[in-house]
């Protein structure tokens, strides 16, 4: 009896080893990994499932999911099919998360990498992690090749083409080259927010051929990634996603997942069984402007600029009823010292000229309230201005609403840029001025929501109506 029991011991104990040993031999691949440690070659278990709101993008990368699974069938028709696809667009709009979703819809080996990796880190040895990291994916194949930044290697190249990053680039056009997606089933995908910045070589038929945009979500992409990422959280029944959706106008995948495991924690903190409203209002804030900083040293004169800079925008906005603003706040959070919550009633796919205008007398809003209350300006409006500077670019140069023509202007064309720049100018102080006269002949309204902002700290969409409306002098004066 003691000598079975031996041997089951035995038994069992080679087995484990045996396990343990056949899986280290399985997978001896490393790769450099994102996070500066060497990754395990992986096979995630992540599908398109996970990625919401992007159907479409979805659909575009479906013939190369057919392809990578019936790898064979297509082989015997004699087809080639694309080795490289560049995902390009804002952060955290889900490109590594559709990348590792590809290699789960194929089963296939998932090689994350990071460019920035290859010129930091491997100095002088980025060549050679390239070319080890296509032999290895080729080895595993069916794989995916995911490198992230991609524009730190890819961007375009020196004439004397002797870099560090060079000649990793020259390494990696090589692979691309020298592989056959037909023999090997090996997807190599590159991301980056700068599609303009990348070597033209590396974007050429054969190489990365497959450019596919990632923006920002719209209204219902926004409540389906919010779907996704409350599905296994338990929520109070008057949760509701699609309001949560309409608050988080211009917020990324990453924003919402961030939310949704924010609002969770604050369920935990306070001991609750369910998420409510409560605390995904408030998730809401603090991305948005980082956490409340409570005990923030903010001198009063400061204060006072700082609640009439955002009263400004409020009023403005209401008046020219650009947007619901659903907060503003002059309790300082994260860099800024205070903010306004911005509730669109709904996205628009289209804008017209005059709600462009409107947009950029809202942003215009802070500085104007300033410059009439104070004699003076802050440096508080440097994101207003910069925003503003880009919607009026974008008015003359792509969408033809100028006085220089209905027509569109290349950025990389200079001769124009001169008479481009005066028009930008024209268009913001046109905008400035009317944004100052409407101020003007409604300083009592200004003054009204900065005396309610410095007591109570915020004011809401409908506490601010409410100021407006019961105004007795509020006669709604707009320029
Ligand atoms: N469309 C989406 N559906 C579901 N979750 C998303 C989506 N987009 C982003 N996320 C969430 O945000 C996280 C970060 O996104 P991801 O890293 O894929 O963005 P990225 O575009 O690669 O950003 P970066 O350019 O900064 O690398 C994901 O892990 C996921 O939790
Ligand atoms: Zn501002």
């Amino acid at each position: 009896m003691i000598w079975v029991l031996i041997l089951l011991v035995v038994f069992a104990i080679s087995f484990f080893y045996l396990m343990f040993y056949d899986d280290r031999e399985l997978s001896p691949v490393t790769v450099p990994g994102t996070k500066g440690k060497e990754k395990e070659q992986n096979r995630p278990s992540t599908t398109f499932k996970d990625v919401a709101g992007l159907d479409e993008v979805i659909e575009e990368l479906q013939d190369i999911v057919d392809y990578m699974n019936n790898t064979q069938k297509y082989r015997a028709m004699g087809a080639k099919f694309p080795k490289g696809i560049i995902f390009y667009g804002p952060p955290g709009t889900g490109k590594t998360l559709l990348a590792s979703a590809m290699a789960g819809e194929t089963r296939a080996a998932f090689y994350p990498v990071s460019g920035s990796e290859f010129v930091e880190k491997y100095v002088g040895v980025g060549a050679s992690r390239i070319r080890a990291l296509f032999q290895k994916a080729r080895k595993t194949a069916p794989s995916v090749i995911f490198i992230d930044e991609i524009d730190a290697v890819g961007s375009r190249r020196n004439v004397d083409n002797n870099s560090e990053k060079d000649q990793t680039l020259n390494q990696l056009l090589v692979e691309m080259d020298g592989f056959n997606s037909n023999d090997e089933a090996v997807i190599v995908i590159g991301a980056t927010n700068r599609l303009d910045l990348l070597d033209e070589a590396l974007l050429r038929p054969g190489r990365f051929d497959r450019h596919i945009f990632i923006g920002h979500p719209n209204l219902r992409a926004r409540e389906e990634i919010l779907r996704v990422h409350t599905k296994n959280k338990p929520l109070e029944p008057d949760v509701d996603l699609k309001e949560l959706a309409m608050k988080t106008f211009g917020m990324t995948g990453a924003h919402l997942a961030s939310i949704a495991n924010e609002a969770a924690i604050l369920a935990v903190r306070r001991g609750k069984k369910r998420i409510g409203c409560d605390e995904f209002n408030e998730a809401i804030e603090r991305v948005i402007a980082g956490i409340e900083k409570k005990n923030a040293y903010v001198i009063e004169k400061e204060k006072l600029i700082v609640a009439y800079h955002e009263a400004g925008h409020a009023l403005i906005s209401n008046l020219l009823k650009v947007n619901t603003i659903s907060k503003i706040s002059i309790v300082p959070r994260g860099h800024a010292l205070g903010y306004v919550l911005n509730l669109p009633n709904e996205d628009n796919f289209l804008e017209t000229k005059t709600q462009l205008l409107n947009r950029m007398c809202v942003l215009l809003g802070g500085r104007a309230a300033e410059e009439l209350i104070f004699k003076d300006v802050s440096s508080g409006a440097q994101n207003d201005l910069k925003e503003v500077t880009q919607i009026a670019l974008t008015m003359i140069t792509s969408y033809g609403m100028s006085d220089i023509g209905k027509r569109v202007y290349d950025g990389q064309n200079t001769r124009y840029s001169e008479e481009i720049d005066r028009e930008v100018n024209k268009i913001i102080d046109m905008c400035y001025k009317e944004t100052l006269a409407i101020l003007e002949k409604n300083k009592n309204l200004l003054d009204k929501i900065v005396n309610k902002l410095l007591e109570a700290n915020s004011l809401n969409g409908y506490e601010i109506d409410e100021i407006i409306k019961s105004s007795k002098s509020s006669r709604m004066v707009t320029a």
